[in-house]
């Protein structure tokens, strides 16, 4: 998935983003979020109310009361009952604040989970269903950072961050109110110190974010390292290579912790700025406190219950300066997952495409010109003015240098890419006016490293036909030659693959996906090299598997082995991106061009004195 980093100069504004966030992921669990707020209201006003209550409570336990005592006017408790009442309302109102927290928590993390869970589900739709160029032009790693981490960042953020904020800001009100009401030139003096601890906030929180920013960076960095480590990993051996790579990974990681350390840093020292500027408020009203004591206009209960409330005030602020922080990495994640989530495909459906119906289909590509760069000034284009075609029945082979664009031309038939110019039909119809899916149901894909999926061997092979029955799945293996080896194994069809086929042969894993397409049953064949990574005595299990698969069907194959493609009705020879010679083995050898040079290269049958001198292909030489 791409992830374009956000520059700091084409930041989105906050509001829009935020209103993302609430519509896209929050207002769905409206009835959770705004309990949990709830609770974090509740919680924070009985935090209030119990440092407000220490004033009543410290006065009433150290003065001597012989008659009937009240409390804020609300209660009234017989003197010789207050060192009972005390307490237990104590007990009572701090049950019910760790009641409400505990909900509030469990409440969050439900919400947080959902909506990480999600976004994560949002991304690898976006992956699943984007465009072949985009997802070639970048690392796996990105994406696996965006689904592992970023949703877990706009998680901490949007959840966790807002309830504790709004609960944290809640009480630092609900502590103010309260001391205002115990002394309000006091409580004056303490908002003095709210200006400065909100530039702290704003000071610590742009640092916090660049550091986020380069951490989700290198985040993404490390993943594609060790992805790439992993899929190239007998590379790494055979070259012995480790420490290098050891090496490499290794700076990766320090140049990550460096910003995550900086991320870190600004979290742990903006609360202890913040804590500075606290104490220097609670030792300016020590010093007022002491005086107005002496004056007789305060008493110890409401001394201590302000101190109480104005500590709390402090550890509120705390938090609320370490959560801007994850605010702020949390927003930083977001946007750069909307980046990501906002690129729309542009091989989609057409608003009234056609659903192409099965059956027998001839393919074309009428004077098809395609670039895979489209808009890069002086990008060679990969095909030019190709026309060929195929029908039911017929097998067309290409054939040509490596680079010549053999490949991109069979990418085109399932819409992998759509062409620059021309076009591509089956049937008749521009392929851009049918649905995508009824196209692709029509074709089979055999490559010439086939891909497995971690799933046992039926499974594998009914991946393209939902819904086969043992039979069709055992009939399509028979024909694929392939039943007699998965069937010789200890689970036979229940056997697992492994990963990406490992434990299986070339031949087996290429007699695997020739299953699929027999099963698949589609009218259009595409075969690149499906024989070119195999051992002889494979080569001709599977070649015979295709023989039959190829009866009755339009098969476009690519072949680098000419004795492959000798009995195809038609032979495309493709040379930097242009059909520069067609017709069958015979007359092309006739014609005594490229192809006639190639098949003598290949030592197949011809006749040397009809060739031409032979001349070095610039691509076989690497000239
Ligand atoms: N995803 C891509 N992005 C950009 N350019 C590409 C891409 N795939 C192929 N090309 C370029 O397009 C041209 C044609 O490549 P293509 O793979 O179709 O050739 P080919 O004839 O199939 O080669 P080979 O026989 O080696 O497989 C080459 O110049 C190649 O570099």
């Amino acid at each position: 998935m791409t992830v374009p980093a956000p520059s700091p100069q084409a930041r989105e504004p906050l509001r829009p983003l935020l209103a993302r966030i609430w519509r896209e992921y929050l207002s769905h669990h409206k009835p959770a979020f705004f309990f949990s707020m709830l609770l974090a209201a509740v919680s924070g006003g009985l935090t209030a109310l119990l440092l407000k209550f220490l004033e009543p409570a410290i006065d009433l336990l150290f003065g001597a009361h012989k008659g009937p005592v009240s409390i804020w006017g609300v209660v009234t408790v017989p003197g010789n009952m207050v060192l009972i009442a005390v307490p237990l309302f104590i007990i009572v109102i701090s049950v019910i604040r760790s009641l409400a927290m505990a909900g509030q928590s469990a409440l969050v993390n439900r919400l947080g989970h959902g909506v990480v869970g999600d976004i994560q589900k949002q991304l690898f739709s976006g992956m699943i269903r984007a465009d072949l160029s985009r997802l070639r032009s970048q690392h796996s790693g990105t994406f696996v950072s965006s689904v592992l981490f970023d949703a877990n960042l706009v998680r901490e953020a949007f959840t966790t961050g807002i309830v504790n904020y709004t609960q944290n800001i809640l009480m630092l009100v609900g502590v103010i109110v309260a001391m205002g009401f115990i002394d309000l030139p006091l409580t004056l003096i303490v908002l003095l110190g709210v200006p400065v601890v909100s530039w702290i906030i704003r000071r610590f929180g742009k640092k916090s974010r660049k550091a986020a920013h380069g951490a989700m960076i290198e985040t993404e960095a490390l993943s594609s390292a060790l992805m790439e480590n992993l899929d190239g990993v007998r590379v790494v051996k055979i070259e012995n290579r480790e420490e290098a790579e050891e090496a490499n990974v290794g700076a990766v990681i320090d140049r990550r912790q460096r910003h995550v350390i900086k991320g870190a840093d600004s979290r742990a020292f903006s609360g202890p700025a913040s804590d500075i500027v606290a104490y220097s408020v609670v030792a300016a009203v020590m010093a007022y406190a002491g005086w107005s004591a002496s004056q007789g206009q305060m008493t110890v209960g409401a001394f201590a219950s302000f101190i109480g409330m104005l500590l709390m005030a402090g550890q509120s602020l705390r938090q609320v300066t370490n959560l801007s922080t994850v605010l702020s990495e949390g927003l930083t994640a977001a946007r750069r997952l909307f980046a990501a989530l906002d690129i729309e495909p542009e091989i989609r459906n057409a608003a009234d495409a056609a659903v192409l119906e099965p059956g027998p289909v001839t393919a074309a590509l009428e004077h098809v010109s395609f670039s895979y760069r489209t808009g890069e000034a002086g990008a060679a284009p990969a095909l030019t003015d190709v026309s060929l075609h195929v029908a039911p029945g017929e097998t067309i082979a290409l054939v040509g240098p490596s680079g010549g664009g053999k490949s991109t031309i069979l990418s085109l038939l399932p819409r992998f890419y759509d062409v620059t110019e021309g076009r591509v039909t089956v049937n008749g119809r521009d392929i851009r006016e049918l649905s995508l899916s009824s196209l692709r149901d029509q074709i089979a894909l055999v490559t010439q490293e086939p891909f497995l999926f971690d799933d046992t061997i039926a499974a594998n092979i009914a991946y393209g036909r939902r819904g086969a029955t043992a039979e069709q799945i055992v009939e399509a293996a028979r024909a694929a030659a392939a039943h007699d080896f998965i069937a010789a194994l200890p689970d036979g069809y229940a056997t697992r693959v492994g990963e990406a086929g490992a434990r299986l042969s070339g031949g087996q894993r290429q007699r695997i996906a020739i299953a699929r397409a027999f099963l698949k049953d589609a009218p259009i064949l595409l075969l690149d090299e499906a024989t070119s990574a195999l051992d002889t005595e494979s080569e001709a299990l599977v070649q015979a598997a295709l023989d039959r698969l190829m009866a009755g069907r339009a098969t476009l194959m690519i072949a680098h082995r000419l004795s492959t493609v000798k009995n195809a009705d038609r032979i495309y020879v493709i040379e930097a991106g242009r059909v520069v010679e067609e017709g069958t083995h015979d007359s092309l050898v006739a014609q005594g061009g490229l192809y006639s040079r190639l098949a003598r290269q290949q030592s197949l049958d011809v006749d040397p004195a009809a060739l031409p001198p032979l001349v070095a292909l610039p691509d076989e030489t690497g000239a």
